[in-house]
């Protein structure tokens, strides 16, 4: 599991090693880790070091510290080195440290924002050290319209460190400008930032550099899982299991308008496991599954009087299907754990609790926001992913999963999960009824397992939906392998990976 945190946190955990005088250990072993993953970077592009070039963007603070002790690093090891002041002063010791290592220092003014854009664009390596967690806010003056500058001239390879200048390490919102990075350092832990939309479109890769002060660390602000943790908590059946102790999931998806996803969400569902899959829907709909998924017992009855472990409800229902609506809301009345997707989201009641799992997209979480008198554009909560999926999950009392290029989960205890395994050729039609079965495969066999008991009670429900983002992206990743994949393929590849979790 990655575990992210605050700037604000971070910053709490190094003040006692601060006080105790080792700020300056601790800036040597981030410096360290910054050249190296440099080094790294450019031998991986078949790069020599001896001969190539290095531009630090250096601010005054201790970012700055850690870009000029690193470039002098690298200055030793043999690349021309040129440190950019972007702010007039500069850390003293690191400054210091960069002139004995041979390295060029020029110092930015207004006047000379051209010739230093020029500069930085020119070198093989930018390193971006203008602003860490002390940022607040943008980058103005000169500093700001070098960056700008900057990132509209496609500079080399571009490694932010700590953070992208600019960006907030809290929330991951962006204030421009900021200069995208193909690899971000981050020292002692991931920043919150990293892991959230638009944030993660500026980082890059993170690495992750440890400086000592881990062990410190309070809870995280935001988790990661990764492959171990889906390993440990996948579910499997044991030799006396059947169909109905592995789970029985009911669908209530699909309408005459949109029949597709009924097939979709039983095909996910499918795929991730379930014992059974009760699908409730029009006699038309109902065919369409039996045929393409003849595993589906179909049905036209009532939510109310179905065995299920639990639902998934609402892909492909639109407002005019008014028997679904009303199997959506009796099936919310069950109490069981419930996935509520598209057509779901506007049919549930305003007071919902952590089991009741709500997946929009960024159009729905406003639309759903709106619902509850908050005013929310679209673009505004595309700036600020993080904060919208936390407000999601608060005002409802469910969990949110909000999808995306990177899909965030919020629980309304303040736990957040982010997953970004997929790939952007997922963007196509159907892709989330597949993701809302995943899910709802999931909880049908995981609701009562004994695997959760590893996780905090007040996470499990965010925990098993990150984990099925988390499957649905690999999955989608796998089945594209760098090109156009439908939902169908998405669904489809879901058991390998299952099978080498
Ligand atoms: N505290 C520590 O022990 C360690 C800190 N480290 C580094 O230190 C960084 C934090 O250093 P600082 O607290 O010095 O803060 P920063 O270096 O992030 O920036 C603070 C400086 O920038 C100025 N500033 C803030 N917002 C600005 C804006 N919008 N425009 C222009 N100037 C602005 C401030 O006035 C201040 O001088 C971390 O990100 C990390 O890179 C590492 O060296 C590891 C150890
Ligand atoms: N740019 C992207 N990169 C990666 N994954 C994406 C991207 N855009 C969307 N996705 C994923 O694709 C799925 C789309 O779901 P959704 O918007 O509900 O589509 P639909 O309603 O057509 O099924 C979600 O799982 C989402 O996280
Ligand atoms: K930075």
């Amino acid at each position: 599991m990655i575990s992210a945190y605050t700037g604000t946190q971070i910053r709490e955990a190094e003040k006692p090693f601060l006080a105790d005088g080792v700020g300056a250990v601790l800036m040597q072993r981030a410096a360290y880790g910054l050249a190296n993953t440099v080094v790294h970077e450019l031998r991986g592009r078949g790069r020599r070091l001896y001969g190539s070039s290095v531009a630090v963007l250096a601010g005054k603070g201790n970012n700055g510290g850690d870009g000029l002790f690193a470039a002098a690093l690298l200055a030793r090891r043999g690349l021309r080195a040129t440190a950019l002041l972007t702010a007039g002063a500069a850390h003293e010791a690191g400054l210091a440290e960069f002139r004995r290592a041979g390295g060029h220092v020029l110092a930015l003014t207004a006047d000379n924002i051209a010739e230093l854009a020029a500069a930085a664009a020119g070198a093989d390596v930018v390193i971006d050290a203008v602003l860490g967690t002390g940022a607040q806010g943008g980058l103005r003056g000169p500093a700001g319209a070098l960056l700008e500058r900057l990132a509209q001239t496609h500079p080399g390879l571009v490694v932010a460190c700590d953070i992208p200048s600019g960006l907030d390490a809290d929330t991951g919102e962006v204030n421009e400008p900021v200069l995208p990075a193909d690899v971000t350092v981050t020292f002692g832990a991931a920043k919150a930032g990293l892991l959230a939309d638009p944030g993660a479109d500026f980082a890059g890769s993170v690495h992750v550099v440890p400086i000592g002060m881990e062990a410190a660390l309070p809870e995280p602000a935001l988790r990661r899982l990764e492959a171990q943790d889906l390993h440990r908590l996948r579910p499997q059946p044991v030799r006396r299991s059947h169909k109905y102790t592995r789970g029985v999931l009911g669908v209530v998806a699909g309408s005459e308008r949109y029949p597709g996803a009924a097939v979709l969400a039983c095909r996910g569902a499918l795929a991730a496991g379930a014992g059974m899959v009760r699908y409730l829907g029009p006699p038309d709909v109902a065919d369409l599954v039996r045929e393409s998924c003849p595993e589906v017992v179909c049905g036209q009855g009532s939510s109310a009087e179905a065995h299920v472990q639990a639902w998934v409800l609402g892909p492909g229902v639109d407002e005019s299907a008014g028997d679904q609506l009303q199997r959506i809301r009796d099936a919310a009345a069950t109490g069981l754990p419930v996935v509520a997707d598209a057509g779901a989201l506007p049919a549930l009641p305003r007071i919902l609790a952590p089991h009741q799992i709500l997946t929009p997209h960024i159009g729905e979480l406003a639309a759903l926001l709106a619902g509850y008198g908050v005013e929310s554009d679209r673009a505004r909560l595309e700036g600020a992913t993080l904060a919208a999926a936390r407000r999601g999950a608060a005002l409802t009392g469910a969990t949110v999963l909000l999808k995306g290029a990177t899909t965030l989960v919020a629980a309304p205890g303040g736990t957040v999960f982010s997953q970004s395994e997929a790939t952007p050729w997922m963007a196509t039609a159907g892709s989330g009824d597949v993701l809302a079965g995943v899910l709802g495969a999931l909880l049908a066999q995981l609701s009562g397992s004994a695997t959760m008991d590893h996780v905090p009670r007040g996470d499990r429900w965010a925990a098993i939906a990150a984990m099925a983002a988390s499957l649905h992206g690999r999955a989608g990743a796998m089945a594209s392998a760098g090109g156009p994949v439908t939902a169908t393929a998405v669904a489809r590849a879901i058991p390998e990976v299952i099978r080498h979790m």
